[in-house]
């Protein structure tokens, strides 16, 4: 490694239930984890249903930084829901969307940023996450995606066979998935654990519990 040159390692937790995140449990960690991430986003990647949009509010609202949803603020800025514009326009036009949106909050203040499932494959977003934010991937079981999506109407990419429409973009996109800074590997969790885990993995990621500030 050279030199001034920080560069933690990929971590995969496969921590315990709930995840531990040293002796005063994940909220001992939090301002670690803030001084940890810098000036950087922290950026949710995964499949639709892992829970990036529920995990990333509580994890903004816990680092005491702003919370992006890429899909809400798509919606704000064409007034449509993500249907709408998948039924009106086609995927290509909302990927495009998608790209422009990321592009345009990653310019403004760090945040925690729930990315759509499909956004992480665009190569610019990926570029872009690598220079400036810290990608965490959400990598759920698709059982449970399943259950979380499949009763759903609003993800267009899950519409009728639910399961096996989760299962062949799974198939597809967990090598690109698996470019992310940390991996995150979880069931069934409720929310809070799921939150204690991705704390506890973002912990070791940056270099422990005590967490480790980036040289300048
Ligand atoms: N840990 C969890 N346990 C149970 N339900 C969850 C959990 N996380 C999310 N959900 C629910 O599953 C659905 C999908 O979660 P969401 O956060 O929108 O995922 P994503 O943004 O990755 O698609 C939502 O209805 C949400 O309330
Ligand atoms: O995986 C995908 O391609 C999509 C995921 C959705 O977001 P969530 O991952 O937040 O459900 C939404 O962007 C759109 O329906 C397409
Ligand atoms: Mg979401």
């Amino acid at each position: 490694m050279r030199a001034g040159t920080y560069r933690p390692q990929r971590t995969r937790s496969d921590a315990g239930r709930g995840g531990r995140a040293g002796p005063g449990g994940p909220q001992a960690t939090l301002p670690a984890l803030r001084r940890g991430l810098g000036d950087r986003f922290l950026v949710l990647v995964g499949m639709m249903g892992s829970g990036k949009s529920s995990v990333g509010r509580r994890l903004g609202r816990a680092l005491d930084l702003g919370f992006v949803d890429t899909d809400a603020e798509i919606e704000k800025a064409a007034r449509m829901t993500v249907r709408e514009i998948f039924e009106t326009y086609g995927e290509p036009h909302f990927r495009a969307l998608e790209e422009r949106v990321v592009a345009r909050v990653m310019a403004g203040p760090p945040s925690v940023i729930a990315l759509g499932g499909g956004a992480w494959l665009s190569d610019a977003t990926r570029r872009l996450v690598r220079e400036r934010g810290l990608s965490v991937w959400l990598d759920v079981d698709i059982e449970t995606l399943v259950a979380r999506v499949g009763r759903r109407t609003s993800r267009p990419l899950a519409d009728g066979d639910a399961r096996g429409k989760l299962a062949a973009l799974d198939a597809v996109r967990r090598s690109v998935y698996a470019e992310a800074d940390v991996s995150v590997r979880a069931g069934d969790l409720p929310q809070e654990a799921m939150l204690a885990r991705v704390t506890a993995a973002l912990a070791t990621h940056l270099g422990g519990p005590a967490g480790r500030t980036p040289p300048a």
